[in-house]
Formats: structure tokens, sequence, C-alpha cells
């Protein structure tokens, strides 16, 4: 019987590149099915992985209907068996509930990848809908890690080296070194523990409290405004040991 499961995670823990591997073990298997994506990093209508493999893939804009796409496929002779849909949770509610149709009346399996919560801490409307829908939500293995060491469970927007809370849910970009003083206002993400994730405590604030302890913590609560920040000081700034 056919499944629709929603693989989820923190940005960078692997889904594009798990994504494109169950592509290609169906594939391998002669299995037909669809690859869909939606706001890839590596622009429109491409499946893009940060080790380097990429595919090209069907858009999904607002307007998208997959069951109709499904059914016009299978019109023209396609014996479909799976659907990949990657960057799932920018898809609509309505999109999520055509891919369940699609698994329960058309018996192909639906396999959704993407992250359960943006900057602020809330679901995405496509990844609530999946988890409300699906056969089965799977966290992924390979877990991404926060700067402290533990693992990473929250995606942080970092503006020009401040970890923001406010602005659009949806601004494409990628997980990278922060660059506080770029020429312009640079958007980049950085995977968070809850715990420094609740203190605004990006691996760039956490450099600059080791660097410069108590006397400076006016400067450090500049960069991360939070009073939990300020009662919790200096010490967040260690990183944990293996194991710890
Ligand atoms: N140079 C590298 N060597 C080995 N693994 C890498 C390298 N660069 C990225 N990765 C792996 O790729 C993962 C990101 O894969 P990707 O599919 O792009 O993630 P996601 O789609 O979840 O954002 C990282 O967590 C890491 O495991
Ligand atoms: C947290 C968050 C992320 N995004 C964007 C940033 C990336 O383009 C994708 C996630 O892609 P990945 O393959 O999982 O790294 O989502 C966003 O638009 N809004 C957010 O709050």
């Amino acid at each position: 019987m056919a499944e629709l499961v929603f693989f989820s995670g923190t940005m960078d823990c692997g889904k594009s590149t798990l994504a494109l591997q169950m592509e290609h073990n169906h594939r391998a298997r002669g299995h037909d099915g669809l690859v869909f994506t939606r706001h890839d990093r590596a622009g429109e209508a491409v499946l893009s992985s940060r080790l380097g493999l990429a595919r090209e893939a069907l858009e999904v804009s607002d307007g998208l209907d997959f069951w109709d796409v499904v059914v016009e496929h299978a019109t023209r002779g396609r014996d479909l068996r799976f659907l990949i849909c990657d960057e799932a949770q920018f898809y609509t509610s309505e999109q999520v509930e055509q891919l369940a149709r699609v698994v329960d009346e058309m018996d192909i399996d639906v396999y959704a990848f993407g992250i359960t919560a943006d900057f602020r801490a809330q679901l995405f409307p496509g990844s609530r809908r999946l988890i409300e829908l699906a056969d089965r939500v799977s966290t992924l293995q390979v877990e991404a890690l926060c700067w402290c060491g533990r693992t990473a469970t929250h995606n942080a927007r970092v503006v020009d080296g401040q970890m923001v809370v406010e602005g659009d849910q949806v601004v494409v970009g990628d997980v990278g070194e922060v660059t506080p003083g770029a020429p312009e206002s640079l958007v980049e993400y950085e995977v968070l523990c809850r715990r420094h994730y609740m203190r605004r405590m990006t691996s760039y604030a956490a450099r600059v409290t080791s660097q410069h302890p108590l006397p400076f913590e006016a400067e450090v609560s500049a960069l991360c405004p939070l009073p939990t920040l300020a009662a919790h000081g200096a010490t967040e700034s260690t990183p944990r040991a293996a194991g710890e």
C-alpha cells in the first residue's frame, strides 16, 4: 500500500541528499516517478544537495495541482510509482492534501522532504499539513549540530550578523559563516540547539562573548538583545566536549 512520508529535520541535515538518493534507488529498479521542488537555493526547477549533486525537477508554483499533474502524466501512459517532493515546507496546505489523495486514490508513494519550523520556531503551512496527514514523519539520522556540539533542533535567521525573530517567513538562503558588517543586508541561517536558539546565542555571538568577558557585557547584549542572554553571561561561550 502506498504511503505519504514526511522526512524532516533542520536545514543542512541531508534532506535533499536523501531525496536524490531515493529517486536514484527507485529509478534503478525501473520505477517511474516525478521530482518536485520549490525555491531551491540553486534556482528554479532544480533539486540540489550541498554534497554537489543536483537534478532537474518540476517547480511547484502556488497554482500547481499535484492531482492534475499526476493524472496528466498517467494519461500520457506513464506508470508513476513515486513522487519526490523537496522543500515541501513551502507547499500550500491544499497541495499537501492533493499529495495525500494521490497516495490514497492512485496508490503512488509520496516522499516529502522539508524543514518543519521557520526562523521564529513556527510551523510552515506545508509542514503543518504534512505532520497532520502523513502516514509517517521520519527524522533524518544525520543530525546537524549546534556550535556547542548539541544536536541542532532550530533554524535561526541571521541578518547582518544579528539573529532576528521578525520578518518574512520565506527568504531563500543558506547556512554559512556569519559575516557581520557585510556591505549589503545579508540573510544567512544557522542551526542551533533550543537552548541557544532561545538565548539568541549564535556562534558569532558566542565568539564575541568569549573574547570580551564580563566588562564588555553591554556589547554582547547589543548583539543578542535578550534578557535571558544577560542573565546567563559568558558561560554560554564554551563549546561542549564530546560526550558531555
Ligand atoms: N564537504 C562535505 N563533505 C561531507 N559531507 C558534506 C559536505 N558538505 C555537506 N555535507 C553533508 O551534506 C549535508 C547537507 O545536505 P543537504 O542535502 O544539502 O541538506 P538539507 O537538504 O537538509 O539542507 C550536511 O549535513 C553534511 O552532512
Ligand atoms: C528557517 C527558514 C528557512 N528558509 C529557507 C532557507 C532555505 O532556502 C530553505 C531551507 O532549505 P534546506 O535545504 O533545508 O537548507 O528554507 C526560509 O525561507 N524561512 C525560514 O524561516
